[in-house]
């Protein structure tokens, strides 16, 4: 279940706001620019999949995205708990960095932990199958897999290059909550 929490960045202990309904979740996130919608992520596509087997899967719903608002590269990041390099992937986005562009990610699978620095407050929003959200360009954020990730998100850029993060060098992510694994068998 997508759930927001809200913390004072001096407080990582007790959220001020903590929210599982989506409607709620949106509208805390519109107050700071950030899109959080949910689309249908109904394509028969698992954590681990082949970028291109989810490319075509969601070939539709990219291409409207596309259309509607000009992006010129896509690409996906599709990740099981068994993948050889997940410590690495894991690490490359722990730290706090901003992107000068949007951040757009369409969940098709699993989920991933986006926590976003905005004044004072830090806004911690987990990402399940089915969200789409968007991050305006030069929010501070870091992005969490887990340590078992299991997610596969398509990514939407304007720039040519694809990812491109510019890390802050803070420490503020290693004082925040990680992305729990998710308990039971
Ligand atoms: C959720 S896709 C992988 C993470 C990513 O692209 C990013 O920019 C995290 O901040
Ligand atoms: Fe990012
Ligand atoms: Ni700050």
């Amino acid at each position: 279940m997508s759930r927001l929490r809200i913390f004072n960045e001096t407080d990582t202990e007790n959220p001020r706001i903590s929210t599982t309904d989506l409607a709620e979740i949106a509208s805390e996130l519109a107050k700071i620019g950030v899109g959080f919608e949910q689309w249908e992520a109904g394509a028969p596509v698992k954590a681990g999949d082949a970028p291109d087997i989810i490319l075509d899967a969601y070939r539709k719903d990219i291409d409207r995205l596309v259309a509607e608002r000009g992006f010129k590269t896509v690409d996906v990041v599709s990740i099981s708990p068994e993948h050889p390099e997940r410590e690495t992937m894991r690490g490359k986005f722990l730290d706090e960095h901003f992107h000068k562009e949007d951040e757009v990610r369409f969940f098709v699978d699993g989920s991933g932990l986006f926590t976003l620095h905005v004044g004072d407050q830090v806004y911690e929003i987990l990402c399940e199958k089915g969200d789409l959200i968007a991050v305006p360009d030069s929010t501070l954020h870091w992005f969490d897999m887990g340590p078992q990730p299991s997610f596969v998100a398509i990514r939407f850029f304007t720039e040519a290059d694809g990812w491109v993060g510019h890390f802050t060098g803070t420490d503020i992510a290693k004082r925040f909550p990680r992305h729990e694994p998710a308990s039971g068998g």
